[in-house]
């Protein structure tokens, strides 16, 4: 009679039989798929908190009832790193659950009108493309157009466009004309002084600007604060919002991986450098992001921190009391390295209000 948990025996089973397979490989993509996400997920109070607040989003108007008020809203409504983590994450079973890297992503919008604890979230995807890479023959690069909707109402609450490198099922030849990267000596091209805001007002910033068009200058700074991931932030935030990737909670698989351990869900690197910027800055309501791409990865251990570049300021908010302002944010680690990069569109409130 087999014994299966000799350990011998079990062994050797585990070789033989067939492994249920999660998630799609590159092959499995073709341009033009519609694909509807099966879970669905609650946006709670509980959620919105424990992320906002891991990663050291503290605007008190979606913490406190009279701050969220003076804002024109209801109650303290679902944020929209959150909100955008939550419906990448519904996705991860069906689009990036085989691994490979979260490469960027650009044209994250959300709507004018608030959402409230309680929406569920229904979540679908199409394929927008799907190309070869040049610099590595066991991937290829897929790019999916994600909307995040209301399942009640059928509102979009959150869309935008997303690139990852996925697993081919066999490697591609390629000519290896992307692995020859030119090394780049240049001097860096920085302007020749940094001016930071005074405030987090947006006069703070078009001051700033102003006073940067005259003098050769940028209007770059760098946050204080720094966040070191750790068990939550890199297995526990991720898997509240559904992802089942297995870089940010499978410590055995990925000690074969390049970073030797798990890593940083993306949109936690990302949301951690918007908090330290959002801390210096008086946000009166998130309209979008763009160009957004990840560098290198981060893991327990590791420190990020944010450096801002402010490209422009318009007076053209939704509302009299804000005014718009677009940013560069740029996350990086305890050596200097970027690890994210995108640019944001904010509605920073005015000081004369
Ligand atoms: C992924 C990297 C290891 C790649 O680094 P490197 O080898 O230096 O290559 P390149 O930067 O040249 O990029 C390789 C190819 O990918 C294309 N690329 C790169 N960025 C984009 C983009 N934004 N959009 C489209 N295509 C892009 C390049 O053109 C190259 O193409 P080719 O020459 O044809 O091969 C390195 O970048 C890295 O480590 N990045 C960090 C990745 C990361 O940590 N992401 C977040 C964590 S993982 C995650 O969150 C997963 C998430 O849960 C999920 O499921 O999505």
């Amino acid at each position: 009679m087999t014994d299966w948990t000799d350990p011998d025996t079990f062994a050797q089973a585990l070789e033989e039989v067939e492994t249920k397979e999660k998630g799609n490989c590159f092959e499995d993509f073709e341009e033009g798929d519609l694909i509807e996400h099966d879970p669905g997920l609650t946006l709670t109070r509980w959620g919105n908190e424990q992320w906002m607040g891991q990663t050291l989003n503290h605007d008190p108007a979606y913490w406190r009832t009279d701050a969220a008020e003076d804002r024109g809203f209801d109650e303290p409504p679902i944020h929209p790193d959150y909100l955008t983590a939550a419906t990448l994450g519904i996705t991860v079973e069906d689009l990036s659950e085989k691994g490979g890297y979260f490469l960027g992503r650009t044209d994250v919008r959300f709507p004018e009108s608030p959402v409230y604890a309680g929406t569920e979230l229904h979540v679908e995807s199409e394929v927008v493309n799907c190309a070869t890479s040049s610099s590595r023959p066991e991937y290829g690069i897929v790019s999916w157009r994600t909307r995040g909707t209301d399942a009640e109402t059928g509102d979009v609450l959150c869309s935008y466009e997303r690139t990852n490198m996925i697993p081919r099922r066999e490697p591609m030849a390629t000519d290896g004309s992307g692995t020859a990267a030119a090394e780049d000596e240049d001097e860096p091209d920085l302007p020749e002084e940094f001016i930071a805001p005074e405030g987090g007002y947006y006069e703070d910033f078009v001051a700033a600007l102003e006073q940067a068009d005259d003098e050769n200058a940028a209007v770059a700074y760098r946050h204080e604060r720094g966040r070191t991931q750790d068990d939550v932030t890199v297995a526990s935030l991720p898997l509240a919002t559904l992802n089942t990737a297995k870089q940010h909670h499978n410590v055995d698989v990925m000690s074969d991986s390049p970073s030797g351990n798990i890593v940083t869900y993306g949109d936690v690197t990302r949301s951690t450098a918007l908090g330290h910027a959002r801390s210096d800055e008086q946000t009166w309501r998130e309209v979008g992001f763009d160009d957004e791409s990840f560098h290198t990865f981060v893991a327990v251990g590791d420190t990020v921190y944010a450096f801002t570049r402010v490209i422009e300021a318009e007076d053209d908010a939704s509302s009299d009391e804000a005014g718009t302002v677009t940013f560069e944010h740029i996350a990086f680690n305890q050596n200097d390295e970027p690890v994210y990069s995108g640019t944001r569109t904010a509605e920073i409130r005015k000081r004369s209000n």
